[in-house]
This record gives structure tokens, C-alpha cells and sequence, in this order.
């Protein structure tokens, strides 16, 4: 007999030890989180130059000294800022472009890292026009060098490229042209093979060099020299395309002869996906002694992030666009972005009935069909493209004002890619993301192959969710950057209306949801996320009812705080295979057993105003019903923490 009441007292023991264990792991999870906020924050605090990013090495110029130049009282300035209308046909840089181009034009040495489409190639085109002699430039690619060859000849700037397909006669030509003094070429465009295995190239190069023809070394894709430039673990950076799909150039480490033969010649890298060790090691393979780093933040700050909330009631999220498009974005270009292509046909018929010109597009549409709405779109003939992500590539139509995405992407990386499609003029613009709770098991199930598609789409639902943090400063962290709340000059939905959130306690709402998943299992049930919803507000089965405790909470704040229990580890996802389809469960997540300990809470941020901020009205009842002081002794009540 007494060994039966140790052993039970073993067990209450070992059940605890097991919740002691959890909440080590998550004060360790948030150990860890704090450790590196600190980090970053003391990283950008030391920053000698204004990059946001861990720069490479680097003189220490301080950011004064950086100051000067973005000025433009340079001998070359008046020159430069004619060729850029001009030639080039630009009204104004972008930032960091001019401070970029009056460094290298100062002869400085220069890492230049900057996002996808944001302008690096005017950074050594611009000078290239500006200068006497020629630029080099190495490329990766043979169509990256094509494209920009097509692009300067509709400009009519000289340039003229070497490589593995180049005929005897063209290279023979170009080759001669190089120390030719009367030469036209601005620019010479060279694969890395091409420096590394031509003797006859570098023979010439060291001509011209000491006839001072040599004005400038433009290394694109820099990280390339790198190995650990391909090491991003995949998907780190939206636009590691070349990290992750190309083979190494190998001969990118071998550009370290340029900087030694050419030392008085300034070597601009350049570069949209490389981090500070990447650089580092750039840096020495290049053999450039003391670079200056320019890091462009990702941050789009004339973009407008907000969450619309979709209702699994009554869902009207196209009624609520159309009339956006209707009357905020009245005879303005944009894009929704929708989740299938049959999505895509219904979403652009019923705005189409709402008499907005809007087209569909999706893979599954023939080419021409395709390049059709594309065409028509670009040139304003249509006003909004209904599409699936299949309408990305090649989309670079400058004023774009709104990027409404009516499910959410699915992962943040996505997100950041689809909404940036907006705005590309650099005026205000709007990134609006609909927010459905079924939406998110949709995707999951589409996702659940790869390999850390779980983890990202939870990351985007968490975007969405979460009202704690600034929009911006959420998608900062999948950019290993931070941007501060200031940054963002409420150009973010929480920003802007910080003060309608209150945080509430959850912690009996989770034990309730928590005993209604527990209760299937020990029944060896499982419940979808829709059954879990119905079950609590009370919609099973009679004996069932019985046996749990329902709330009386809107849909949407059930819903909402599943979402919280799914993404804070109560909850997880379980998956069931069919031959046709995938199933979407939940089951108890890691941090479960932690709410057997009294003094464990959990608390959730939500809109003031109720869950609903499209409908401000109707849901300030249901707030007030939902956070009434728990007069009858109900167990419903939201104990408000911070106001
Ligand atoms: N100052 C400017 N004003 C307006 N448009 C500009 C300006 N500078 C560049 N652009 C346009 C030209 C191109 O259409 C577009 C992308 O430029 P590009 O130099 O090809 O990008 P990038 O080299 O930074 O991107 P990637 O990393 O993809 O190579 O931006
Ligand atoms: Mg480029
Ligand atoms: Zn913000």
C-alpha cells in the first residue's frame, strides 16, 4: 500500500519536473530573444557609418564624415546630375545612390548592399558615363550582361561585353578598343572566367590601366566571392535567388588580381542579399584593404502595411475591397494578390460585377492571354489584376498605389516580395493583407511538404495577429535588421492606432480550448481547428457540451485566440494524409502542461475596439459583453492588464 502512494507521489513529481522543464525552455526561448535584441541594438549603436545592417569592415569614417557625401558641391556634380535626366532619364536618386556614386567617384572602395530593383546598376553606370576611360563591370551571368547591354543601348550609352560566347572578331575588337583613346565604350562587361582564364584580357586591362583608361571595377553579385554568400539558410532573404539556385561561380575567389594589379583603380561590390561576415570575407578575397560599407535598409518607408480581418461568418472581404478600390484607390493601379486560381476567377468576376475593370490572371492561362493582362495592365487599360502569385516576374510597373492581398502569403519573405510590387515610384502606397482564420489551415496544408513552411506561415500569421509590435518592425527581424517604431511614422495600422489595444488575460480561455482538445484525444478523436471553434462556443454534440466549458465570445475572438494558442506552442498542428487530400488537426502543443501550474498566465493583445476594426460600431458591443466583469460568477472574463 505504501509503495502505491510513493509511486503516485513519484508521478505528481515528475509531472512537475516536466512543467519546470517547459517553462526553463521558455525562459531560455526568451533568454535567447532578449540576447539578441540586445545585440543588434548594441551593434547599430557602435556603427561608425549609417548602414543598418553589421557592415563589413571599414574605415572608420564616422557617420559625419559620410555626411559630406551626399552633397552635391562635388567638381563632377553638376555633370552627374545632368546625365541622370538626360541619359539615364531619372528624375532623382534614390537613397544611398548618390552618396554611393560621390564615394566611388572619390576613389573610395566600396560595398555597396542594397535590396533587390532598388538601383545598384546607376551606382556604376552613372559614373561610367561621367568618367573618362572605361568601367569594368563582372557578372555572373551572361543574361544578367545581356540585359543590361540591351538596356544602355536603348539609352545610348557605349558598352560592349566579353565572354564565353563572344565571337574571335568581337573580342578581337574589343580587346584592341581598350587602350584606344577615341574608344566609344563606357563600359566593359566581363564574366569572372573570362578575368581568371584570359591572359590576353588581363594583358590589356594592365595596358589601359596605365594609360589611366581603367576608370572604375564594378564587381556585381559580389557575395559570390563568398562560399558562406551560398550558405543562407534558404529562404533567409527574399531575394537570395542567386545564392540558392546557381552553382558558385568558382571563379569569383580569383578576382582577388584585380585589386592587386589595379590598386589605384576604385572597386565598387555589389550586392542585395550579403551579411557583415559575408562581406568580411569578400573584403579579402577582393584583397580591398579598407572598404566602405553602404547597407540600404528593406524597409520600404513609403509603404503603408495594414490587417483587415476577415469574418468566417459572413465573409465580405470583396465587398470591402471593391469599395476600397472604388473610393480610396479610385482610378489607381493595383494588384490582389489571391490564394488559387479558381480564387482568381471568382474574386475578379464579382469586382467585375461591381463594375471595376479588373482581369484575372493565374498559370493555368494560355501565354498570350497572360502578356495580354499583363500588357493591358502596365499600360493602365486595366485597372487591377486579380492574380495568384504566378504574376511576380518581370513586374516592375512604378506606381503601383495598392497591393491588397485577400489571403495572407505564405510566409513573410512572400509577403515582403508581393506587397513591395507597390509603390516602386517611391510615393505613398498601401500593402493591405485579409486575415482569415481558415486561411491559415488552407496553406498549411499546401505548405506542409516543405521544409520549414509551418514555421514561415506561422511567422506571417503571427504578422497578422499580432498588434504588440509595429508591422514593420516584425518583418525587420526576417531581414536581420531592426527598425525602430520611429522609423515607421504610423505608416503601419498598429502604429497609427496604438491606443485602441488592450492586453487581456487568456489563461483560463486556453484552459478551457486546451481541455476540449484533451477530451478528443482521450476519446481518440481529432478535431480540425473549425470543430475545435464549434465546439467551444457550444455547437457539439449535446454530451459533449456537458463536458466542457463553453464561452459565449464572438467567433472572431475564439478564433483569434486559437490562432494565439496555436502560434505561442499550447497548441499544435497535426497532419493526416488521405490519397486526395491533407487533413489539418490540432493537438496539445509543447507548452500545454503548463497551464496545470496555478501561477503560469498568458496574455494576448487585441484591438480595443473589439477584434473587428473594420466595424467599429457593432464590435464595441461585444467587447463590452466579452470584458463585462464576471458578474455570475462566469469564467468569461478578460481581466484588462495595461490599458
Ligand atoms: N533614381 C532612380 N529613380 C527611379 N528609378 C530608378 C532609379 N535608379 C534605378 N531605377 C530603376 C531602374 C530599374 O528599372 C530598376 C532596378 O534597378 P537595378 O539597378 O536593375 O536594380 P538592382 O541592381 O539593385 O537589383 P538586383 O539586385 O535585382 O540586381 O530601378
Ligand atoms: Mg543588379
Ligand atoms: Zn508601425
Amino acid at each position: 500500500k505504501a509503495n502505491v502512494f510513493l509511486w503516485a507521489g513519484l508521478d505528481s513529481v515528475e509531472a512537475e519536473l516536466e512543467v519546470v522543464k517547459l517553462q526553463i525552455a521558455e525562459l531560455l526561448e526568451k533568454q535567447a530573444s532578449l540576447t539578441s535584441k540586445r545585440k543588434q541594438l548594441l551593434r547599430r549603436l557602435e556603427e561608425p557609418c549609417d548602414s543598418t545592417q553589421p557592415s563589413g569592415s571599414g574605415p572608420a569614417m564616422t557617420k559625419q564624415e559620410l555626411l559630406r557625401y551626399e552633397n552635391d558641391d562635388f567638381s563632377w556634380s553638376t555633370e552627374l546630375g545632368q546625365n541622370l535626366k538626360d541619359v539615364f532619364q531619372l528624375s532623382k536618386f534614390r537613397p544611398l545612390q548618390l552618396k554611393a556614386i560621390n564615394l566611388s567617384m572619390s576613389g573610395k572602395d566600396l560595398f555597396l548592399v542594397m535590396p533587390t530593383g532598388r538601383g545598384k546598376s546607376l551606382c556604376y553606370q552613372l559614373p561610367a558615363v561621367c568618367s573618362e576611360g572605361f568601367t569594368l563591370v563582372v557578372t555572373p551571368l551572361v543574361s544578367l550582361m545581356e540585359d543590361q547591354l540591351m538596356y544602355l543601348k536603348s539609352i545610348d550609352v557605349e558598352a560592349v561585353s566579353l565572354n564565353a560566347s563572344s565571337s574571335k572578331e568581337h573580342a578581337k575588337t574589343v580587346l584592341a578598343e581598350m587602350t584606344d583613346s577615341k574608344a566609344p565604350f563606357k563600359l566593359l562587361y566581363v564574366t569572372p572566367e573570362k578575368i581568371a582564364k584570359s591572359k590576353l584580357l588581363m594583358s590589356r586591362l594592365e595596358k589601359a590601366y596605365n594609360a589611366g583608361r581603367l576608370s572604375r571595377i564594378a564587381v556585381d553579385e559580389v557575395h559570390c566571392c563568398s562560399q558562406w554568400g551560398h550558405d543562407f539558410r534558404p529562404g533567409e532573404r527574399p531575394y537570395n535567388c542567386t545564392p540558392t539556385t546557381l552553382p558558385l561561380p568558382p571563379d569569383y575567389k580569383l578576382l582577388g588580381i584585380l585589386k592587386r594589379q589595379f590598386p589605384k583603380v576604385p572597386l565598387l561590390g555589389l550586392t542585395a542579399t550579403a551579411t557583415g561576415s559575408v562581406l568580411k570575407d569578400c573584403q579579402k578575397i577582393l584583397c580591398v584593404p579598407e572598404p566602405i560599407t553602404l547597407t540600404a535598409s528593406f524597409n520600404r518607408t513609403n509603404l503603408y502595411y495594414e490587417v483587415r480581418l476577415k469574418d468566417s461568418n459572413s465573409d465580405d472581404s470583396v465587398s470591402d475591397i471593391s469599395a476600397l478600390i472604388k473610393e480610396r484607390y479610385k482610378d489607381q493601379s493595383g494588384i490582389v494578390y489571391v490564394f488559387s486560381q479558381k480564387d482568381a476567377e471568382t474574386v475578379s468576376a464579382d469586382l467585375q460585377k461591381k463594375g471595376i475593370n479588373a482581369s484575372p490572371y493565374h498559370a493555368n492561362m494560355n501565354p498570350e492571354d497572360k502578356s495580354q493582362v499583363h500588357r493591358k495592365w502596365a499600360t493602365n487599360k486595366i485597372q487591377v489584376v486579380v492574380a495568384t502569385v504566378a504574376f511576380g516576374m518581370g513586374i516592375d510597373k512604378a506606381d503601383v498605389r495598392f497591393v491588397i492581398h485577400h489571403t495572407i502569403s505564405k510566409s513573410i519573405e512572400n509577403y515582403y516580395q508581393e506587397s513591395g510590387r507597390a509603390g516602386r515610384d517611391d510615393k505613398p502606397a498601401d500593402c493591405i493583407v485579409y486575415f482569415g482564420f481558415n486561411d491559415i489551415f488552407r496553406i498549411s496544408t499546401m505548405v506542409v511538404m516543405e521544409n520549414v513552411g509551418q514555421q514561415k506561415l506561422l511567422n506571417m500569421v503571427d504578422y497578422c495577429q499580432n498588434v504588440d509590435r509595429c508591422r514593420r518592425s516584425v518583418i525587420a527581424v526576417h531581414f536581420d535588421e531592426v527598425w525602430d517604431d520611429e522609423g515607421c511614422n504610423e505608416m503601419c495600422d498598429v502604429c497609427r492606432h496604438g491606443n485602441d489595444y488592450i492586453t487581456v488575460d487568456i489563461t483560463q480561455h486556453a484552459k478551457d480550448v486546451v481541455q476540449i482538445v484533451e477530451l478528443a484525444g482521450s476519446l481518440e478523436e481529432k478535431l480540425t481547428p473549425l470543430k475545435v471553434t464549434e465546439a467551444w462556443m457550444g455547437k457539439g454534440p449535446a454530451k459533449r457540451r456537458k463536458m466542457i466549458q463553453t464561452t459565449t465570445l464572438s467567433r472572431l475572438e475564439v478564433e483569434a485566440i486559437i490562432t494565439s494558442l496555436l502560434l505561442q506552442g499550447y497548441l499544435s498542428e497535426d497532419f493526416s494524409f488521405t490519397p486526395y487530400t491533407t487533413y489539418f488537426y490540432l493537438k496539445l502543443g509543447g507548452k500545454a502542461p503548463l497551464l496545470k501550474n496555478q501561477s503560469h498566465s498568458i496574455t494576448m493583445k487585441m484591438r480595443r475596439t473589439g477584434l473587428d476594426a473594420n466595424t467599429v460600431s457593432t464590435t464595441q458591443q461585444t467587447v463590452q459583453e466579452s470584458f463585462r466583469p464576471a458578474d455570475e460568477g462566469s469564467r468569461f472574463f478578460f481581466s484588462i492588464l495595461i490599458d
